[in-house]
């Protein structure tokens, strides 16, 4: 006798287990990270809590069970966790983050200025047209690795654009690491194309210049899940990614997106680490150099021009690492040593026009 079995198999595809629906912290971005750095003891004294949004006056933080303003410290950023001291909020203790994006202040010190902590995904937006430029995505996808937060290229206005073959060529050329996609962000694309970044307890931010759709993107992302419960009026929508400070928005979906103008503005200081990682084939290359500060010109045993000379590098790619690495280490550099630089620079001058006049 053969038995049928078949009720009892899980069908193809199904999970056996329904998948648990996420916490109320886990929906806020908590992760495993933040709970090893305590314990659970700690955790019910001094309850989790996120910053959402960052004001002169104060922090407003977001837990389960949670809303509340803290007192502002110089130490936090939108996307920080806490322990919230309930009684004394300013005792509250700062996690350590996953990921951080900084600047450099403008004014005499240049002190680092904090934009945002625990970015789980950034995406760089361009467009297939003559905004796309690789060098401005490399620096882009170089900042992301130093903040480590991971990026993924997005190329917008592909319905405008007869092939996007060359574009997402040159863009997936960039990095191995990095994932592109080419969209309309206009149409329903966005929502499955991002879908698998913007999980519930994901943080994701955009940077890109004006005009390349950062906005509509974001509009789009929410707009599917609004779409979806039907439940939010579309000026109500429209307003809340509209921001002129550090803020977290959260779709229904809990995705947490960031909004804030400092992103736009991210220089290419402090970012050697992050230009290293972009071009790690090219810094491994020049390690094979024979002098140790190669400059890749005229030394002998230069392994990056052996390596050019074969075809087996790209001149434009070799051109721009070194663009990219002296711009970062002019903008990192302090005003006293620019001017000490530029001091040496102009006493070599003065040095040689003395020899030419004898
Ligand atoms: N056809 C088409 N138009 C697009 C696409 N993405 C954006 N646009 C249009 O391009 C214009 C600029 O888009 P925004 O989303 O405002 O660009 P942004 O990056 O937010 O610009 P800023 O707010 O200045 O930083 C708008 O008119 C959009 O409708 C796309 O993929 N296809
Ligand atoms: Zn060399």
């Amino acid at each position: 006798m053969t038995r049928d079995y078949s009720k009892f198999l899980t069908p193809a595809g199904s999970s056996p287990l329904p998948k648990r629906a996420p916490s109320p912290l886990q929906m806020l971005g908590w992760k495993p990270f933040f709970s090893q750095q305590t314990d659970v003891d700690t955790l019910a004294t001094t309850p989790p809590v996120r910053v959402t949004e960052v004001h002169r006056s104060g922090l407003r933080v977001l837990g389960d069970g949670i809303d509340t303003t803290i007192p502002p410290g110089p130490e936090a950023t939108v996307g920080d966790w806490f322990l919230l001291d309930q009684t004394n909020p300013a005792n509250s203790i700062l996690l350590d983050r996953i990921s951080l994006f900084e600047r450099r202040a403008a004014g005499h010190d240049r002190k680092r200025q904090m934009i945002a902590a625990n970015v789980d995904t950034v995406f760089i937006v361009t467009s297939c047209n003559r905004d796309f430029n690789v060098a401005r995505l490399e620096r882009f996808v170089a900042l992301a690795f130093e903040a480590q937060v991971t990026p993924v290229i997005l190329l917008t206005k592909a319905d405008l654009c007869d092939d996007t073959a060359p574009y997402l060529d040159d863009a997936r050329a960039i990095s191995n690491r990095v994932v592109v996609e080419a969209l309309n962000a206009k149409s329903s694309e966005p929502a499955d194309k991002l879908a698998s970044w913007c999980t519930p307890g994901q943080t994701v931010a955009f940077l890109g210049s004006s005009g390349v759709g950062k906005s509509t993107l974001v509009n789009a992302l929410f707009q599917r899940s609004v779409a979806d419960t039907g439940a939010v009026r579309e000026d109500d929508n429209r307003g809340r990614h509209t921001t002129t400070h550090r803020q977290l928005h959260f779709t229904p979906d809990g995705c947490a997106v960031l909004d804030t103008p400092g992103m736009r503005e991210l220089q290419l200081t402090d970012v050697e680490d992050g230009i290293a990682e972009v071009f790690d084939d090219l810094v491994t290359l020049a390690g094979r150099c024979r002098f140790n500060d190669c400059a890749h010109e005229t030394e002998p045993g230069c392994a990056v021009r052996k390596a050019l000379e074969a075809g087996e590098i790209d001149a434009d790619r070799l051109a721009r690492w070194r663009k990219l690495a002296a711009e970062e280490r002019f903008n990192t550099a302090t005003l006293a040593q620019r001017k000490a630089h530029e001091k040496s620079f102009h006493k070599k001058i003065k040095t040689v026009q003395q020899k030419k006049k004898r």
